[in-house]
């Protein structure tokens, strides 16, 4: 089976940054590869089923040099845990080339076949690294076995907190976030000629009702033994309690 990584996750700019030069010419880029909005499963169905994936603008193919690949990092999941974040943040580094929409191939789409999933993918140059992050595969059954069948190698990324992994050089730092109040959370800063959305989609950031102190007793009650188990997995206590 491909490992599982145990991601922590802050969205403290862990990302990480190359010098000026190489940094204006991949601003060029995250303007056109950016997603104006978050693709919801619905959306990724249409798109996959009918529209035609490649044509689809969320499909980041900026150029036409290079090679499909295979992803060499999947991020897994979990749902809600901020993948769509990380995803975009990791792809504004210039080694990172992500496919924009969840392509759920290792849930929904299998039976469409390898090539159909590499075909998907953006084109990469020598050294630079393929990754797609679909959430649901976290919680189905034959993902692990079907990626292991495509790749052993490929790495399997579970946000939880903190990214801090890959081997990326630093690139990305503090400077090309803003904090979004509404949002709540680090939005990427405009680049310079832009008038692209630079935040993620209206799905994220949600407001949040009040949770009683009772309810959250009794959530915390529920997922303890969880969260011990959790900690023995990956020899890490992540302090949940
Ligand atoms: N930078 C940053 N820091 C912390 N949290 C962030 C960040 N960006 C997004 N989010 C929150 O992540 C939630 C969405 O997670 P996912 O992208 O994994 O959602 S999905 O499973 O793909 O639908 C979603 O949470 P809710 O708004 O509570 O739904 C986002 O607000």
């Amino acid at each position: 089976m491909p490992s599982p990584l145990y991601i922590r996750q802050s969205f403290r700019s862990k990302l990480f940054v190359k010098e000026g030069k190489k940094l204006a010419q991949w601003n060029g880029s995250i303007v056109r590869e950016l997603p104006e909005r978050d693709a919801t499963d619905v959306e990724d169905e249409k798109r996959q089923r009918g529209l035609g994936y490649g044509t689809y603008n969320n499909i980041s193919v900026s150029n036409n040099f290079g090679t499909k690949e295979f992803p060499k990092a999947i991020i897994i999941g979990v749902k809600k845990g901020g993948t769509r974040a990380l995803l975009e943040f990791l792809r504004v580094h210039p080694d990172v080339r992500a496919v924009g929409a969840e392509p759920h191939f290792f849930d929904r789409f299998y039976e469409k076949g390898l090539q159909w999933y590499r075909n998907l993918m953006p084109r990469t140059l020598d050294g630079q690294i393929t990754m797609e992050k679909t959430p649901s595969y976290f919680i189905t059954r034959e993902a692990p076995s079907r990626v292991f069948s495509m790749s052993r190698s490929t790495k399997l990324i579970v946000v939880v907190r903190d990214p801090d992994f890959l081997g990326l050089k630093r690139v990305v730092t503090n400077k090309h976030f803003y904090f979004n109040q509404t949002k709540g959370f680090p939005c990427l800063k405009k680049p310079e000629g832009s008038s692209r959305p630079r935040c993620l989609g209206k799905s994220k950031g949600r407001p949040h009702p009040h949770t009683p102190a009772e309810v959250l007793h009794r959530l915390r009650d529920f997922y303890r033994p969880f969260n011990m188990k959790f900690y023995q997995m990956t020899g890490q206590d992540f302090g949940w309690d």
